[in-house]
């Protein structure tokens, strides 16, 4: 069994133990299924290399089963109430975890910096750190005296190779802000190589969708601009305690390996305009391409009114006939969309 916490009965013990209950606003629906757990650290592809950001541990039910699986976690919970039950239900391995105590959408690379130099102090006072001669500790060792560094974060893979942590977020989310946490967390934390994420299955299918599909839209745009879906599975609600009221998929999402457009890198500036572009094009969803892009820049000022008469231009310039619908068009279309929209002199971003 990969995590004792994964019955109803072992849930409810706990938060009797600490006097709680779950509590609906922040979405708490505890997984009760082991098969699950074991399905979504198989799906995401955990070893002892890896350090996994997890949000919402919960009372640890799925940090457990990450701590058996990978190297380092560090989870982020909004509930005042859980530090205390968490520090018990993860005593065992506590040089390997670290908890934030925050909302997870205001989560900045600083908090796990310092939630590394955590790990640092007790590499250094023997703690329980059972590699902390390991050259994968070296770099925390140095966040301890330099925590703000952002050599603080290196780290090395399997091979040896270097790169930065964490490199994996891995997730029961709450389903209220799920979708834009694994937006946000692609965008934030540019050393995420995948997201492997429960969320409710209809944010699964509009993660998934392709061009042409109902689901497809500017979320998905602009979450595909930064990953690939690379497998799913179904949960159905009997697999939480309590049960949730609507069907839940395990989605692995798994960075793209280069942010390409005509061989170029995307920059920063590229990415914001094709985000745009998104938004613009599905500002009126049921309105042809043309009229969405009226509406959008309409309702952003003079300099939006006045970019309304360069929007035939920008079609034409990118070969997109201007009555298509903007569910029709593909990220390609749409990066080179935000490209000739930054090629023009002036434009309302
Ligand atoms: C669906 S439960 C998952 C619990 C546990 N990981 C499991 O699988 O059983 C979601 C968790 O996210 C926490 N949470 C809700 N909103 C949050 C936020 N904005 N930031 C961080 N944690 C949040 C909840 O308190 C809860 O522990």
């Amino acid at each position: 069994m990969l995590s004792p916490l994964a019955t109803p009965a072992a849930t409810r013990d706990v938060l009797e133990e600490h006097g709680l209950s779950t509590k609906h606003a922040l979405g708490q629906n505890f997984l009760v299924n082991d098969a699950i757990l074991q399905k979504i650290v198989e799906l995401a592809q955990l070893d002892a290399s890896d350090d996994v950001l997890e949000v919402g541990p919960g009372i640890g039910t799925l940090t457990i089963a990450l701590l058996k699986c990978a190297g380092r976690v560090v989870s982020v919970e909004r509930d005042a109430d859980l530090p205390a039950v968490l520090e018990d239900t993860l005593e065992p391995w506590a040089d390997r975890f670290a908890l934030i105590s925050k909302d997870a959408l205001e989560l900045t690379e600083k908090d796990v910096i310092e939630a590394l130099a955590g790990y640092a102090r007790l590499a250094e006072h023997g703690g329980h750190t059972p590699c902390s001669d390991s050259p994968r500790y070296a770099a925390e060792l140095r966040a301890e005296h330099a925590p703000h560094a952002r050599v603080g974060l290196e780290t090395h893979g399997a091979d040896g190779s270097p790169r930065t942590f964490p490199n994996k977020f891995v997730a029961n989310l709450p389903y209220a802000v799920a979708a834009t946490l694994v937006l946000d967390f692609f965008q934030k934390f540019s050393q995420l190589e995948s997201a492997t994420v429960m969320v409710q299955k209809e944010v699964a299918d509009r993660m998934c969708a392709e061009p042409g599909s109902k689901n497809y839209g500017a979320y998905t745009v602009k979450l595909r601009l930064y990953a690939e879906p690379a497998g799913r599975f179904l949960v159905s609600p009997n697999n939480f305690f309590p049960p949730p009221h609507v069907d839940s998929s395990v989605l692995r999402l798994d960075r793209r390996p280069v942010f390409e457009a005509d061989g170029e890198p995307l920059d920063d500036a590229l990415l914001k305009a094709t985000c745009a572009m998104a938004d613009a094009a599905f500002a009126s969803r049921r309105k042809t391409i043309s009229n969405s892009f009226k509406t959008y820049f309409a309702s952003r000022g003079n300099a939006g009114k006045a970019f309304i008469g360069c929007i035939p231009d920008l079609l034409d310039e990118c070969g997109i006939n201007a009555k298509r619908r903007g569910e029709t068009l593909s990220l390609d279309e749409f990066i080179a969309l935000g490209k000739a929209y930054l090629r023009r002199e002036s434009n309302p971003l």
